[in-house]
């Protein structure tokens, strides 16, 4: 293999046995993520999904570049991250959008730092108002805007400078049920445009189905991959097929339904591994037991 090739080969973003621990306030070690490895292709979605408190904005961080790893690797383009980097970009869910500007200039934010000459970066923006939207509020203040229009200021920000990822921290998780769709769509259709690998949070099951091309399920204590599937329903939608018909076709709610299975079973056994170590709490198992004493 010639090192074209390899480069070629090589995963976008490559996460390796990737361990990080927080100290909470006793000082005692809370084991965020252990052991996870997850590889993110161009043109990839990965959603992670999972319960509170399973280390899924500890994972994005590290992919960021805000937090290094205690063990194993993240590599971009087979480089170790070392610090945040204008090639992943990052979208949260109340995106801290600048209020004191206006929609054109927080999207132009980004080129401005980059110091982006003036009519290129207007060409830019206006390209990127149109693409999610938002040409004719450009002059609007933010606080004049809707929170999905606001989600989408910040989505046009996060792609002011062409990154090759989009790193996104439950970026629909503020909004109404309707609005969340329509974004869920356009974060679809603008991935089908641009191809970029996509690492998305998100605690909705029916919107993790959906939009994954490979869906990540993680549980808590030690934040945990516990089950991983390639789905295609995301791509069924760019060839076509109407959001609604897919979210209503059986092998859709068949999947929903494995899923929140599986999600289940991860916190009962994190529950019970809780349980184990403490017996303070009346943990589910021990429900469980106490039912079985009295059968
Ligand atoms: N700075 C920190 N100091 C101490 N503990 C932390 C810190 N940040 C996160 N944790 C703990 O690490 C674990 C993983 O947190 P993380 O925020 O990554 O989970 P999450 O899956 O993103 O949760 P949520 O869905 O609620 O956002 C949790 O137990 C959390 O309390």
């Amino acid at each position: 293999m010639t090192a074209f090739d390899q480069v070629a080969a090589m995963s976008l973003l490559s996460i390796d046995r990737l361990s990080v621990a927080y100290e909470d306030s006793a000082k005692q070690p809370v084991q965020a993520l252990q052991d996870v490895s997850l590889d993110i292709d161009a043109g990839e979605l990965v959603v992670a999904l999972g319960a509170s408190g399973c280390g899924k904005t500890t994972l994005l961080n590290v992919m960021a570049g805000f937090l290094s790893p205690d063990a194993g690797q993240a590599r971009f383009r087979g480089e170790a991250i070392t610090g945040p980097d204008a090639d992943r970009g990052v979208v949260f869910q109340n995106d801290a959008l600048f209020p004191w500007l206006d929609v054109r200039s927080n999207v132009e934010f980004p080129l401005r730092v980059k110091d982006w000459p003036k009519r290129e970066r207007a060409d830019r923006v206006d390209y990127l108002l149109r693409m999610v939207g938002l040409s004719k509020v450009a002059n609007q203040a933010i606080w004049s805007l809707s929170g999905g229009m606001q989600q989408r200021v910040g989505l046009a920000r996060a792609l002011a400078n062409d990154p090759e990822v989009l790193l996104m921290d439950e970026p629909l998780g503020a909004l109404d049920a309707i609005t969340r769709q329509t974004m869920q769509t356009l974060i679809l259709d603008l991935w089908g445009r641009t191809r970029k690998g996509i690492f998305l949070i998100t605690h909705e099951i029916e919107e993790a189905v959906f939009m994954a091309t490979q869906l990540i399920v993680m549980s808590p204590r030690p934040g945990r991959i516990v089950a991983r599937k390639n789905l295609d329903f995301s791509r069924r939608y760019l060839s076509g097929e109407p959001a609604r018909r897919i979210k209503s076709d059986p092998a859709f709610v068949a999947t929903r339904e494995e899923v929140l299975s599986l999600i289940l079973d991860s916190q009962l056994d994190s529950d019970r591994a809780e349980g184990e170590k403490s017996a303070t709490y009346i943990t589910r198992p021990k429900i469980e037991r106490l039912h079985a004493a009295h059968r």
